[in-house]
């Protein structure tokens, strides 16, 4: 029997470890584990937490659907495996590789703890698009791209050379098998969570990753260089919540992708850029650590409440924390301005904005949050210049307009005048030609601080 543990790979179709379950024609018994750390400090309520549980609730309705088995616990993953593994005949643990610092810590202490039970052990990669592995020995490197552009030509190539289809076997195809009672009863949910998932159920029965791409391709791919950043529109494909979760394949939307006359070069791109902080999450050693390679003790908190609630006075950016605060949105290049401001203008470290979206955003990925942010504040590979500082009304302006995005989210500026709409306020909190004036001095010091 082999044990299927669920992770960032909430579907059931294209998963690497249920063609290997296939192929081994052995039952298999599937959990997915909810972990203690994971949802500390009631963070299923927040909007990221929420995405999750929503995704959770739509897996248990696909298992339903066709009469499969999957088993929701909670606790430690290794407690649970050593419980497990004394009432069920295991002999293999199966998972999809996650690459955070928390998770490398988790597996490692899985894998130990198989190992000392005398099971196999296997992690899969799923996340990328390209597998990193293949991709690196076929580049010929073993250092990682440190520049987008090359990183994407390379990508590209390899992609139309050695894309690796979305797998067979899907869930229909296994024999999934009962939890013992005993062990349902000793890992089960606590009732606050349990509740949650009853009532996302409805909300998830709805949700549907495969229309949401579709609607786009068909709506919104032609445009989507022209429209990408009118964030007052919406035009982007919003998959970004689904995909984290693994509930679309990024195998499945390129593959999808490929059938279209214009295969949409633009939108590509950007997936290209989910790839390129995944394959730095792996290989760069520093990807977690950049608070630490740098000096950042110039910089200071004092502003950080005022940029989270949406009340720094700065229009653009206050509708963006507001409609971020309200529904766990924020378009990309109001994360790029917002980020921005809270790093440079504000002078406060990219940590805490960083920790601030990880609650907040529904489509939190640790990976592309720390990629966004270290580019924002200029560390890491292929960041903003540390003299680049957006001026959030200039952005506005040349996004928006007519404002209409500000007037969505600042109700108290609906009636403002298309010119006015996007100036500061006269109490603002900074000015912005100073700040900014400071910041490149600031980062220009931090950037000489790095410890090699
Ligand atoms: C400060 C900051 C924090 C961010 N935090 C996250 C996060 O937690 N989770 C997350 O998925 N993205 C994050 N991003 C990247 C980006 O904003 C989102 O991926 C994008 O807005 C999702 O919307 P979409 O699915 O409509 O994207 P589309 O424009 O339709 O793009 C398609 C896909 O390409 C990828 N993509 C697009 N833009 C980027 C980008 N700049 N970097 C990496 N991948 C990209 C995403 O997977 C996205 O779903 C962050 C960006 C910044 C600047």
């Amino acid at each position: 029997m082999i044990l299927f543990i669920h992770r960032k790979d909430l579907r059931t179709s294209d998963l690497p470890a249920f063609d290997a379950i296939a192929s081994a024609q052995e039952d298999s018994l599937h959990v997915l584990i909810l972990e203690p750390f994971l949802l500390r400090n009631k963070r299923y309520l927040e909007h990221s937490g929420q995405n999750f549980l929503q995704h959770v609730a739509r897996l248990q309705q696909e298992y339903a659907k066709q009469g499969k088995l999957l088993h929701l616990l909670y606790g430690e993953p290794e407690a649970i495996l050593q419980r497990l593994a004394g009432v069920h005949p295991i002999q293999e643990v199966s998972i999809h590789a996650d690459y955070t610092p928390y998770a490398l810590t988790r597996d490692r202490l899985l894998q130990d703890t198989a190992y000392a039970l005398n099971l196999r052990f296997h992690a899969r990669h799923d996340s990328m698009l390209c597998d990193l592995e293949a991709f690196m020995d076929w580049c010929g490197r073993s250092e990682p791209f440190k520049v987008f552009t090359p990183f994407y030509r390379r990508w590209r190539a390899f992609l139309a050379q050695r894309f690796r289809p979305p797998y067979a076997a899907g869930l229909s195809s296994l024999r999934t098998v009962a939890l013992h009672p005993q062990l349902a009863d000793a890992f089960q949910l606590p009732e606050a969570i349990a509740r949650e998932l009853t009532a996302l159920a409805p909300a998830a029965e709805q949700m549907n990753p495969d229309h949401v791409f579709e609607n786009f391709l068909h709506a919104d791919l032609n445009d989507y260089k022209v429209n990408r950043d009118h964030y007052a529109q919406e035009r982007t494909s919003r998959i970004s919540r689904h995909l984290n979760t693994g509930a679309i394949s990024a195998r499945t939307l390129y593959s999808r992708l490929t059938e279209e006359e214009d295969i949409g070069e633009d939108w590509l791109r950007q997936l290209a850029w989910r790839d390129f902080y995944l394959g730095q999450a792996r290989l760069d050693r520093d990807f977690f650590n950049y608070e630490n390679v740098y000096d950042l003790s110039a910089l200071g908190t004092q502003h950080f409440e005022a940029w989270a609630q949406g009340r720094t006075g700065i229009p653009v950016i206050d509708a963006a924390m507001r409609q971020l605060n309200a529904t766990g949105w924020m378009p990309n290049r109001l994360r790029m301005i917002t980020a921005m401001f809270l790093t440079k203008n504000l002078g406060c470290p990219f940590i805490y904005g960083e920790r601030y979206f990880r609650l907040k955003l529904s489509d939190y990925d640790n990976a592309q949050n720390r990629g966004g942010w270290l580019w924002s504040s200029s560390l890491g590979f292929d960041a903003s210049p540390y003299f680049r500082v957006m001026n959030p009304v200039t952005q506005s302006q040349t996004h928006d307009p007519s404002g209409s995005y500000i007037r969505t989210w600042l109700p108290e500026r609906a009636d403002w005048s298309d010119k006015d709409i996007h100036l500061p306020d006269e109490d603002a909190i900074v000015d912005l030609k100073r700040s900014r004036a400071y910041a490149i001095e600031v980062y220009k010091e931090i950037m000489q601080s790095r410890q090699s």
